[in-house]
């Protein structure tokens, strides 16, 4: 049968984010993509020229329009922009009882600008992140979400408990901002006690727009089709390193990375360091 995923997040005029790169990762590991925009950017490799949300309740109608015809599998949010739209987001996801829940917490795009509102944070942290099967946050993410400074790996691990005791069954700390080190690594943890490290090399490029979006939609596409939460990150971490490493160079900025790179990709997952 075929598997349906739900992307709740903003359009990327650009392409290379947002609901376009979730619809894209959707189709490349062949999961039937349905979404719910938030939100309109105006948006391109240089940066966000716009944002224009949508109504929570415009919000609501599209999840309850998929929901009640899909049998949706894993859904997946992204940029959510406000309060009122986290609020509307969660209380229709717990009415239809919705399956596994993947989190991207968007908060800033690479260029600086702002897709969800300060006073949001709070709707996020303790409304919606108790519903996530994983939450994905990068660094300055989970220094918000966690309330914390993270400057070393003890830190990292640190924000990570603080997210599982908030309430979400996994976390995924993704260390792409990181930079001048040799390795992109992510560190996984789950309150059922499972520690891994996800380590790739590091590739030299600009061209990372929509990173982090196509990283949690990969995942949210296993999760689709049934696998494992360790499986999933792990084939999500292939899936974004070929995607950056055979980069399109699209755009006078940062730009999108390539997803027909995994078609042709013969798995050689990326190194899982344990941890105690
Ligand atoms: N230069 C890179 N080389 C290899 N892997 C990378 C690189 N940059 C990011 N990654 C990997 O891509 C995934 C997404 O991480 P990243 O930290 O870029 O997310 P993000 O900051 O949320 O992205 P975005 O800014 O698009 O929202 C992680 O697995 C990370 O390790
Ligand atoms: C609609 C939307 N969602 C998410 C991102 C984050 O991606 P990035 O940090 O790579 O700009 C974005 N730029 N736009």
């Amino acid at each position: 049968m075929t598997s349906v995923a739900l992307t709740i997040a903003g359009s990327d005029s650009g392409g290379g984010a947002g609901i376009q790169a979730d619809l894209k990762t959707f189709q490349e590991l062949g999961v039937f993509g349905t979404s719910a925009l938030t939100a309109v950017t105006a948006q391109n490799t240089l940066g966000v020229h716009g944002v224009y949300p949508l109504n929570a309740s415009e919000v609501e109608k599209q999840i309850c329009a998929v929901m009640d015809d899909f049998p949706v599998t894993a859904v997946k949010t992204g940029m959510l922009f406000s309060a009122e739209i986290i609020r509307e987001v969660v209380r229709t996801l717990k009415y239809y009882q919705a399956p596994a829940l993947i989190i991207d917490p968007v908060m800033i795009a690479k260029g600086g600008a702002s897709l969800l509102q300060n006073e949001a944070v709070k709707a996020l942290k303790e409304e919606l992140l108790p519903l996530a099967a994983i939450i994905t946050p990068n660094i300055p993410e989970a220094e918000l979400l966690a309330g914390m400074k993270i400057e070393t790996a003890m830190d990292i691990e640190k924000a990570a408990e603080l997210l599982l005791e908030a309430g979400a069954d996994a976390v995924v700390m993704k260390g792409g901002h990181l930079d001048n080190q040799e390795f992109a690594e992510d560190l996984f943890m789950s309150a059922s006690g499972k520690k891994f490290k996800l380590r790739s090399e590091r590739i030299h490029t600009k061209d990372t727009h929509g990173t982090g979006c196509t990283f949690s939609a990969a995942i949210t596409a296993s999760v689709a089709k049934g696998k494992r939460m360790e499986e999933a990150v792990r084939i999500a971490k292939d899936y974004i390193h070929v995607a950056i490493k055979e980069g399109l160079h699209l755009g006078k900025g940062h730009g999108p990375t390539n997803h027909w790179a995994y078609r042709s990709y013969k798995a050689e997952i990326k190194e899982v360091v344990l941890l105690d």
